[in-house]
């Protein structure tokens, strides 16, 4: 940062520490200015504007949380760090909540001072503009999708007062470094969240790294997130850069953090209070400017309570939670997550416009949901598949017992869409087959006289769920009127 003329406000009552902390960040071409208690500190914030205030917690006439507050009443863009005393999470929890950027354990390590200043005055030139978003900032994420802060946004559809409140949550809190929790069942959105957080935050040209912690072996887990030197392991052949390296400047998504076993949430704890990560097979720690945000469909606080989680990394985490209600809660937000399902399915260009009936809405709002809107958009494509090749609007059965109804015409009577009777015919056939055969395909093409190709051709077509789990209740028939 040698080059940087961000100015600085530092409040601490103690001179020596003052000094320091000036000629440190003096050395690193900052502007820098001194306050020794919350009356001089309030007196300098009247006359100008810093980018960046750093203030210690106890002052000699009160609080350093209490110029939080101030700031934060003024509408004031100063990033505030604070420092606190060694060992009182609390406090740090406390600040971060009251809009604190970051914070500092004394003793302070000067090394992560500076990474700690640096981030936050950084962080200050990015978004210079008034309020929180330039709309030109674009993101990178793993997945090579390039997000501006307002797309991001507008990717979360839904108009529901638990849905607004959640986009205000993120506006509001993207631009600190607190960790953030995300919490909600499954399918309801929160890596869409954690994404739209990357993107409004002043990391937004950083690394957005997604890691789902249920998916990695245990015992390559520290390998991933820490790296590892070439040699440190059996297999380890060349240096490989952990997650926390890989995210360096940006945000570090850990999903499903319920899943990580005990022995790493102790790892992961101290590398986010100690801000370094040790690579295995090497030395040296490397300091690591990383903002964490964790999802889960648990219930964490529970798993706390019954040994399953570390209380200390709960607490680190969940600084700020953002809970995303089941769809089912917010039933509202139904039709507009049809159409931008519709929509981002069939892809705007291929067709003009895609809606629902509204009979088939009507259903959509008496459907459990459990799998919230991914289950909707499973539903949706489904029903698009089957309206592009067969053409048909009508719906085909979900589970073995559907379609029987109709399937059981009077002897004399015709039906009045041949094609779709017999989609119904043959999917439960084919159904009950696969169910005889244990889901085994190749036993069930046998049982019916016809080839391994034919089966996966057919099941492809009528979308037959091919295991236990993938069949839905009975009361999911009938979705799938779709018009183009
Ligand atoms: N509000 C929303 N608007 C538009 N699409 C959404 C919304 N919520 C979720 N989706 C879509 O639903 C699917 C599931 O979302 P996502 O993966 O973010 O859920 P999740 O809560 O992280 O699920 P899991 O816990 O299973 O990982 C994605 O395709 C996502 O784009």
């Amino acid at each position: 940062m040698g080059t940087s003329t961000a100015s600085i406000l530092v409040v601490d009552d103690e001179p020596d520490l003052r000094t320091l902390y000036e000629l440190t960040l003096l050395r690193e071409g900052y502007r820098v200015q001194t306050a020794g208690s919350l009356a001089e500190a309030r007196a300098q914030l009247q006359l100008c504007r810093f980018e960046v205030l750093i203030t210690d917690m106890r002052l000699p006439d009160g609080l350093g949380m209490e110029l939080l507050r101030e700031l934060r009443e003024q509408r004031r863009k100063e990033r505030a760090i604070v420092m606190t005393a060694y060992g009182s999470a609390e406090n740090a929890v406390e600040a971060l909540r009251y809009g604190a950027f970051d914070y500092l354990t004394k003793p302070v390590d000067l090394k992560q001072f500076r990474t700690v200043v640096a981030s936050a005055a950084h962080g200050e030139s990015v978004t210079s503009a008034p309020g929180m978003f330039t709309p030109s900032t674009t993101v990178a994420s793993t997945t090579g999708a390039i997000l501006n802060p307002s797309a991001a946004l507008d990717r979360l559809v839904g108009t529901s007062v638990a849905m607004q409140q959640v986009k205000q949550r993120i506006q509001k809190v993207a631009p600190s470094m607190a960790p953030v929790l995300i919490t909600g069942e499954s399918g309801t959105g929160k890596e869409l969240v954690a994404r739209a957080l990357h993107a409004c935050s002043h990391r937004a040209n950083a690394p957005w790294v997604a890691v789902n912690c249920g998916a990695i072996p245990e015992h390559l887990l520290e390998a991933e997130f820490f790296g590892a030197l070439k040699g440190a392991f059996t297999g380890a052949t060349t240096d490989r850069e952990g997650f926390f390296s890989a995210a360096r400047g940006g945000t570090l998504f850990l999903d499903e953090i319920g899943e990580l076993p005990l022995s790493m949430q102790a790892k992961l704890l101290r590398a986010i209070q100690e801000r370094c990560v040790r690579p295995l097979g090497a030395t040296l720690e490397e300091p690591v400017d990383v903002r964490i945000v964790s999802a889960t469909h648990r219930n964490l606080a529970e798993d706390v309570q019954s040994g399953r989680f570390r209380q200390d990394l709960y607490y680190r985490l969940n600084v700020i939670d953002i809970a995303i209600q089941p769809l089912r809660e917010r039933r509202e937000d139904l039709p507009a997550l049809c159409t931008a399902l519709l929509r981002r399915i069939t892809g705007e260009h291929i067709h003009e416009a895609s809606s629902l009936s509204a009979s088939v809405l009507a259903q959509l709002q008496h459907q459990p949901l459990h799998g919230n809107v991914r289950e909707l958009e499973n539903l949706l494509h489904r029903a698009i598949a089957l309206g592009e090749e067969a053409n048909v609007s009508a719906a085909p059965a979900t589970n073995e017992n559907a379609g029987d109804s109709s399937s059981h015409l009077p002897a004399d009577a015709l039906p009045d869409d041949l094609q779709a009777w017999l989609d119904q015919q043959e999917r439960a056939i084919l159904t009950r087959a696969l169910q005889a055969c244990g889901y085994n395909r190749t036993a069930a093409a046998a049982r019916l006289g016809i080839s391994l190709r034919q089966i996966r051709y057919r099941i492809a077509r009528l979308n037959i769920p091919i295991s236990p789990e993938d069949i839905e209740p009975a009361s999911d028939n009938a979705l799938y009127d779709v018009h183009h």
